[in-house]
Formats: structure tokens, sequence, C-alpha cells
């Protein structure tokens, strides 16, 4: 007979959109007008990151149930999942017999200057995460693109000796030459191509689209700083 083996190894990198998967046209979908002519595609629709990211939140409580954990929100790009997987593990915990206590907090980093990465990587606003001592922190973060932004938050998250560090990240990217920051939970694997929408921006712009979408040149030169 043939054996099932439960997978329990949560290190995956999600599920893989193909270099060569085109996206869904915008045609499709409703997305705001005044982003009309900025995009190139919807890569991954919004009902699609619910899906996934209930999922996620469900081998969080399996791996996490009973701990206390402290989640730590990275700002601005991932506040929108954050936010999502935060309510499906309420919602799990409140309907099972394991429970999730939780804390929220967030940390705000910035390295992006168009579809760039830059050397001024900041930690704004930095506080005195002290309270980290002994705790499970899951950090949270929207996209892992070069893995500076989480190699430098680790860095200083590490230095409070909190008692465990997860990471769960919605999108990792295919870059070349990344740091070997996977997190313990991926939503998606992607092509090394700019999105944005569900919280992550160009120059600030795109976080107020619920699909992840390519940004298009024309998208890119009219916001450019
Ligand atoms: O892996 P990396 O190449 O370092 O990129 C990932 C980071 O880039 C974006 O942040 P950004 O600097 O744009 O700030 P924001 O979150 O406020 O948009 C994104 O939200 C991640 O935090
Ligand atoms: O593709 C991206 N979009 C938004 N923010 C990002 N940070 C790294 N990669 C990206």
């Amino acid at each position: 007979m043939a054996e099932v083996v439960a997978q329990t190894d949560r290190r995956t990198e999600g599920i893989v959109i193909k270099d060569d998967w085109p996206g869904y046209s915008l045609d499709l979908f409703n997305y705001p007008a005044h982003y009309c002519g900025d995009l190139d595609c919807v890569i991954i629709p919004h009902g699609v990151i619910m899906d996934r990211t209930e999922r996620l939140a469900r081998n969080i409580m399996d791996d996490l149930g009973d701990h206390d954990i402290v989640v730590l929100c990275v700002l601005k790009g991932g506040y929108q999942f954050c936010a999502d997987l935060v309510e499906r593990i309420k919602a799990l915990s409140r309907n099972s017999s394991h429970t999730i206590p939780m804390r929220v907090h967030f940390i705000r980093l910035r390295s992006y200057l168009n579809d760039q990465s830059t050397k001024d990587l900041h930690i704004l606003g930095a506080e005195d995460l002290s309270f980290l001592a002994g705790k499970n922190v899951l950090i949270v973060e929207g996209i892992v693109g070069t893995g500076k932004t989480m190699e430098t938050l680790l860095k200083h998250v590490q230095a409070f000796r909190p008692k465990m560090i997860k990471v769960a990240g919605l999108l990792v990217k295919r870059v070349q030459h990344s740091l070997a920051c996977v997190p313990d939970y991926v939503g998606f694997e992607i092509p090394d191509r700019f999105v944005v929408g569900y919280a992550l921006d160009y120059n600030e712009y795109f976080r107020d689209l619920n699909h992840i979408c390519v940004i298009s040149e024309s998208g890119k030169k009219k916001y450019k700083v």
C-alpha cells in the first residue's frame, strides 16, 4: 500500500510563477481607472492572494499553535499581507482547540527609489525592541527581492535575543545574486519583474491596487522621481 507522507517541512518556495507566465489581461479584472496604462498585467489576482494566505495561516498555526507570538509587520509593503494573515490566524485560533496568543508590532525599513534597491537602507524610527527578548517572533514581509532588507532586519531583531524568529513573506523574487534570506513561509515565488499592488509600491503609488500587477514601462516613466 502506498504510504502517505505528510509534508512537515514548511520551508518551500510557495506557488512558483514561471518566467514565461504572461499574467492575466487587465481587461479581465477591475482596477482603479487612475492606473490605466500604468500596468502590464495582473500577475496574482487578489482572490488568489487571499486563498494562499489562508493556507499559510494554517501552516503557521500547525507549527506555532499554542506558542505566544509577536508579529512584526514590515512597513510599508507588508501591511496588507500582515493584516490579512493575522485575520486568518485569528479565525483559526477562535475555531480550534489550538490558539496563538498574538501581539502585533510594526517596523519600517526603506531602500527603494524607483524600481531599484539603493545603498540607502534605513530602519525608520528605529525603536527599542528589547521586549522581544525571549519571545517567538514572526516577521511578516510583503516581498523579498535582493534580500538586503530582510538581512538587515534579521540582524537588527537578533540583537534583541528573541527565543525564535520565523519569517513569512508573501512574495520571493527570483533575483540573481540575491542574499540567501528565504522565508520560512512563502506565498509565491515570482519572476524578477517589478510588481506593485496589495501594498507594494513604486515611489508610493499603487498601494491602493488590490491585485499584484507588473508595472509597465510607461507607468515607471510617469511616476519616476
Ligand atoms: O529584498 P529587497 O531587495 O531589500 O526588497 C524588499 C523590500 O523592498 C520594499 O521596501 P521599500 O524599500 O520599497 O519600502 P516600503 O516597504 O516602504 O515600500 C519591500 O516592501 C521590502 O521591504
Ligand atoms: O517588485 C517590487 N515591487 C515593490 N517593492 C519591491 N521591493 C523589491 N522588489 C519590489
